[in-house]
């Protein structure tokens, strides 16, 4: 499992070593691990063209040291002193190393001779701000992460992508954008997070001693191993009983589609058995391609009260947002099994988010649209404050919240944040949701919590795409929603066959 912190638990965990070590200890350890990890991203240091964007606080001063290890090994290292100040024992050793500085304290804009070396370096070293900084980056640093994002080089952030809140992953302005990033003792949750993550290219953690003294996690990304022990798996008792019956209302007599990727979804994902219900003309297609699943017309006056015991509920893809779709989904949600609203589902419940209120546990999976119409805040305020706004949908609606994306959440009151680290740009296609609402439905059915089924379902989601999208010889290609479904029994069979060798 990874776990990531916000900057203020970083500095109380360094503290404590500060106190212990001979100064510079720390600044030490993370220079070194960062010169390693930059001579690795290199074709050779010997004479390739390093050029350092140093910032005035420590994150410069990581850089600085940094650069003059690589100067040692043979670079040809140049420092663009970007601060009002620099670290001044950075400095001095990079200067005693034969690095060379261009200073621009005092300057209104980088100009020329700084666009002429970015241009020309091999490797660029993004070292202007990083646990320190706050709010949008000002002058001449928005510049600097402008050119620096462009450079034709290998591009490292020094800790943190300048530009990035490391604690939320929220970008005010300018921000750098990365191949590596190169952070020091631990994860920083802006760098998990969306719009954040998206500019830290690959992360890479340098151990600088701190682990022992960092307090439990607000965020956490699950691995394979997580999951593998997590997935519901059949056992020599199991039934389809045992093995989780899922009830799935969906689609309308307008829109089948959904309703029969969230069908597929749960089929797929190893449910024991699959109760379908809705109106007729979606029936009749979800027989014609899941003949597995048991099917029942149902009227918006009976609701589900006869359909059959389930172990949990998905209702809402494509159900539509009437009063007939309404008085459906309230006989779902009155039931007391957990239940799974997606999509019109959660349309629904905005209109009226008391139906939200029960005793049994709830799993939203909304998008930051869908969000933002329960919160009654706008999709760019969700989309911008993605931790934030899954946290308060968790608190507030009493719920556990799968917020969609490229990088997608599961937030529950009182627990971490788990962030899905398999998500793939193939996913961003009509129906996929769909899928995953059956997925997770099925995990629900089994017996995992919500915070469980929602965290393995988006992990075997994005797992499945990526099956469905990759070919045996390499190389990928647009996937449809059914792909993912159809890809789900061959992601599961990898992340549980034992390591070869
Ligand atoms: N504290 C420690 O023991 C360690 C710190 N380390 C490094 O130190 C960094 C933190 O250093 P600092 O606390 O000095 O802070 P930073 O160097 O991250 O940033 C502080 C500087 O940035 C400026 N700044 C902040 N926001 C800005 C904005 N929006 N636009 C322009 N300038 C802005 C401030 O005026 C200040 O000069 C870490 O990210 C890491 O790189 C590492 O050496 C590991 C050990
Ligand atoms: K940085």
């Amino acid at each position: 499992m990874l776990t990531a912190y916000t900057s203020d638990e970083i500095r109380t965990a360094e503290r404590v070593l500060i106190e212990r070590l001979p100064e510079g200890t720390l600044m030490g350890r993370a220079a070194t691990g960062l010169a390693i990890a930059c001579a690795r991203a290199l074709p050779r240091v010997y004479g390739s063209r390093v050029v350092l964007l140093a910032g005035g606080g420590d994150n410069g001063g990581d850089t600085l040291y940094a650069g003059a290890l690589l100067a040692r090994r043979g670079a040809r290292v140049h420092a663009v002193l970007a601060g009002s100040r620099a670290h001044e024992g950075g400095l001095a050793a990079l200067r005693r190393a034969g690095g060379r500085i261009l200073d621009l304290r005092g300057a209104p804009e980088p100009g020329p001779a700084v666009t002429d070396l970015v241009g020309a370096a091999d490797l660029l070293l993004d070292g202007l701000v990083g646990i320190g900084g706050t709010g949008a980056l000002r002058e001449p640093y928005a510049t600097l992460a402008g050119l620096a994002s462009g450079a034709p080089g290998v591009v490292v952030a020094v800790d943190v992508p300048s530009g990035v809140d490391a604690s939320t992953g929220e970008v005010a302005g300018d921000a750098v954008r990365v191949h590596l990033t190169v952070t020091f003792g631990a994860a920083k949750t802006g760098l998990l997070i969306d719009p954040g993550a998206s500019h830290v290219g690959t992360l890479h953690t340098v151990d600088i001693g701190i682990g022992p003294h960092l307090p439990e996690p607000g965020v956490a990304a699950l691995g394979a191993a997580d999951v593998t022990g997590l997935l519901p798996r059949p056992g020599a008792k199991s039934d389809k009983y045992r093995r989780g019956v899922v009830g799935v209302v969906a689609g309308s007599d307008r829109f089948t589609g959904a309703a029969v990727l969230a069908v597929g979804g749960a089929v797929r994902a190893g449910a024991g058995l699959v109760r379908f219900a809705s109106a007729a003309e979606p029936v009749r297609q979800v027989r014609a391609r899941w003949p597995e699943a048991v099917t029942k017309i149902v009227t918006p006056e009976e609701g589900v009260r006869e359909t059959g015991r389930v172990q949990a509920w998905v209702v809402g893809p494509g159900m539509g947002t009437g009063d007939e779709a309404f008085a459906l989904a309230r006989s779902v949600l009155d039931s007391d099994v957990p239940v799974l609203v997606d999509a019109d589902g959660l349309t629904l419940c905005a209109r009226d988010r008391s139906l939200l209120r029960r005793a049994a546990p709830t799993l939203i999976t909304p998008h930051a649209g869908e969000l933002g119409r329960l919160l009654g805040v706008s999709v760019a305020e969700v989309e911008a404050r993605r931790l934030r706004h899954a946290r308060r949908a968790a608190d507030e609606l009493g719920v556990t919240v799968l917020l969609k994306g490229s990088t997608t959440l599961v937030a529950q009151a009182g627990m971490p944040v788990r962030v899905n680290t398999t998500g793939t740009p193939w996913l961003a296609t009509g129906g996929t949701g769909d899928v995953l609402a059956g997925i997770a439905g099925a995990y629900l059915a089994a017996g995992l919590s919500c915070y469980d089924a929602a965290s393995c379902a988006a992990y075997m989601h994005g797992l499945a795409a990526r099956v469905a999208a990759g070919g045996p010889e390499g190389g990928e290609a647009p996937i449809a929603a059914l792909d993912v479904a159809l890809g789900l029994p061959e992601a599961i069979r990898r992340l549980t066959a034992p390591a070869r060798g």
